[in-house]
This record gives structure tokens, sequence and C-alpha cells, in this order.
């Protein structure tokens, strides 16, 4: 069986790494192979180096890209969760996987000034006070995407609402994929 990519973008604190961790709890309760490749994880692990420079940026998720192909060429469902901000690296992504997976784009979106109130892990406030460099949404750009397969609201939905919309794509998606 061809595996799939859902691809979770949105500003740092909008809900990816939450949502993922939710989807890809139902699909193992489903009975699929799911993994979750998630921003500070594929930092800390396999790229320890990469920083934030566009560049940078570029690199890591091409990097990510390629483990997530190689997981769903085997069957796998893999949800990733990157920041991943830029329009262009978005596009080389999806060239990337598509060529051996089914690729689906989802923005997770919310308001900077939620993200900002939220910021589950102090870096907002580092930044606004100057002490991160490049930080997405203060010193960086985000940039949106134009036509993405699914946009989960963060603010006006749940994490259970948004985990069920996600998985709902992902397994018509995969039957609409095994009927072709
Ligand atoms: N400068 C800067 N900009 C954005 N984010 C930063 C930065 N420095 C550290 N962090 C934390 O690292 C997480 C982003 O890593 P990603 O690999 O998802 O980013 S990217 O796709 O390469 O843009 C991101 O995690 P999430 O909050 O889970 O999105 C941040 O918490
Ligand atoms: N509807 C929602 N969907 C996702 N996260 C939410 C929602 N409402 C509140 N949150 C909270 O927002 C924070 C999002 O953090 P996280 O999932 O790490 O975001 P990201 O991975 O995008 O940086 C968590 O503390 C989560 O509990």
């Amino acid at each position: 069986m061809r595996g799939l990519v859902a691809w979770l973008t949105g500003l740092p604190g909008s809900g990816k790494t939450t949502i993922a961790n939710a989807a890809a709890e139902r699909l193992r309760a489903m009975g699929y192979r799911v993994e979750v490749l998630d921003g500070d994880w594929f930092r800390s692990h396999i790229d320890p180096e990469a920083g934030y420079t566009k560049e940078e940026r570029v690199r890591h998720l091409v990097r990510a890209s390629w483990v997530a192909r190689l997981l769903a060429r085997n069957g796998v469902i893999v949800i990733c969760s990157f920041v991943s901000p830029y329009r262009d690296a978005r596009e080389e992504v999806r060239k990337i996987i598509s060529e051996e997976a089914d690729f689906l784009e989802v923005y997770v979106k919310c308001p900077l000034e939620e993200c900002i109130r939220r910021d589950p892990k102090g870096l907002y406030r580092k930044a606004l006070a100057g002490e991160i460099r490049h930080f997405t949404g203060i010193s960086d750009p985000y940039e949106e995407p134009l036509s993405p397969d699914l946009v989960l609201d963060t603010v006006n939905n749940s994490v259970e609402e948004n985990a069920e919309k996600l998985v709902n794509l992902i397994t018509s998606r995969l039957r609409g994929s095994r009927a072709s």
C-alpha cells in the first residue's frame, strides 16, 4: 500500500504538534501504521546543526521530506509538523514527496496574537525581547498557504475536532488512491 504524507504548516504555537499527535493516536487506534515527524524532534535527533535562516530551514525541510518519502513509500502514514514558513520551500517539499506518495498540505491556522498569548515554550516572549533572531512571526516571515488541502482553525475548533477533520481527510484520500 502506498502511504501518504500530511504536512502541517503554521506559526510556532499554532497547534501543529498537538493536532499531529492527536490525529496519529486516532489513526493508530484504527490499525494504521503512523509516524509523526515534528520539527523539534527532527532538529534534536536528525538535523542538530540546522539553524533558522531561510537557507538552513530549506535544507532542513528537504531532509525531512526525504525521510517522510521513504516512510510513506513503505505504506506508513506520515504526519509532519514543521513551521515551514516559505511557500517555495513547501513547493519543493511537495515535489519531493509527491514522486512516491500522496501529499496533503494542511494549514494550522491561528492568529499571531493568539500564538503569542499561548506561547507554549516561552519563545515569543524571548523573541519580542529581541533575544531570538529570525523568529517566525516576529522577526522572520510566515507565508500563508494559498491553496492548502485543509485549513484547521485552532481558535474556533477544538483539538479533537481538528484531529477528526485531519483523520477524515487522510482516510478518504487513502481510500481514493487505493480505488484508482
Ligand atoms: N527562530 C525560530 N523560528 C521559528 N521557530 C523557532 C525558532 N527558534 C526556535 N524555534 C522553535 O523551533 C521550532 C521550529 O522548528 P521547525 O523545524 O518546525 O521550523 S522550520 O520548519 O525549519 O521553519 C518551533 O517549534 P513549534 O513551536 O513546534 O513550531 C519553535 O518552538
Ligand atoms: N484548538 C487547538 N488546537 C491545537 N492546540 C491548541 C488548541 N487550543 C489550545 N491549544 C494549545 O496551544 C498550544 C499549541 O502548541 P503546539 O501544539 O506545540 O504548537 P506548535 O507545534 O504549532 O508550535 C498547546 O499548548 C495546545 O494545548
